[in-house]
């Protein structure tokens, strides 16, 4: 099997599927299995930075909160610092924000305003592309504090919801796609 099918197949069944959650019809992609298996963890944040593994790329961004958890260990595995875009109300400097709609509500998000120095390269990563709601208000606003996204990177992406044509000509990868 080529490698990108074995790190789809991965990522598929380390996944649990809850019905249901967070509301009526969701199907939630619990990705807690996922990062606490360590060899399935590493997998995905090695296939996440392999095609930057030689430049073009300066910080990674994560949305919260599990961004969090997949940003922050790729920024280390490619030796890069990482911008943390947060739920509003939680980054003490100055911040811009912006609300938007996602596949079962809605939320506000904010990056600090001095994050970024004008015209550094940012891989912005998730856990999940579902609508592409959170994806696009987060590349906004890093490119509204100076950033330019070269990528948004994701673990799992909901095709069926639509976010990569909301994302445009947004370049996006995903390491496994459902419907
Ligand atoms: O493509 P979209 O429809 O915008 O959905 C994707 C977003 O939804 C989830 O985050 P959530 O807001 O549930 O926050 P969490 O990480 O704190 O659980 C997920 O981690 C993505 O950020
Ligand atoms: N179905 C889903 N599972 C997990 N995270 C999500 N974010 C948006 N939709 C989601």
């Amino acid at each position: 099997m080529p490698a990108e099918a074995e790190l789809s197949a991965l990522v598929a069944r380390s996944l649990r599927d809850v019905p249901d959650f967070p509301r009526p019809g969701v199907v939630f992609k619990d990705v807690t299995p996922l990062v606490a298996d360590p060899a399935a963890f590493g997998a995905v944040v090695r296939g996440l930075a392999e095609p930057w593994r030689e430049g073009g790329v300066d910080l990674v961004a994560g949305v919260e909160a599990r961004g969090f958890v997949v940003g922050a260990a790729l920024a280390h595995e490619l030796g890069l610092g990482f911008v943390p875009v947060r739920k509003a109300g939680k980054l003490p400097g100055d911040t811009v924000e912006a609300s938007y709609e996602l596949e079962y509500g809605s939320a506000t998000i904010e990056v600090h305003a001095d994050a970024l120095a004008a015209g550094q390269r940012v891989l912005l990563v998730d856990d999940v592309l579902a609508t592409g709601g959170t994806a696009l208000a987060a590349w906004d606003l890093l490119e509204l504090v100076g950033g330019t996204v070269v990528e948004f990177g994701c673990v799992v992406e909901l095709a069926f919801l639509g976010g990569r044509a909301a994302l445009g000509e947004r370049p996006v990868r995903s390491l496994h796609r459902v419907g």
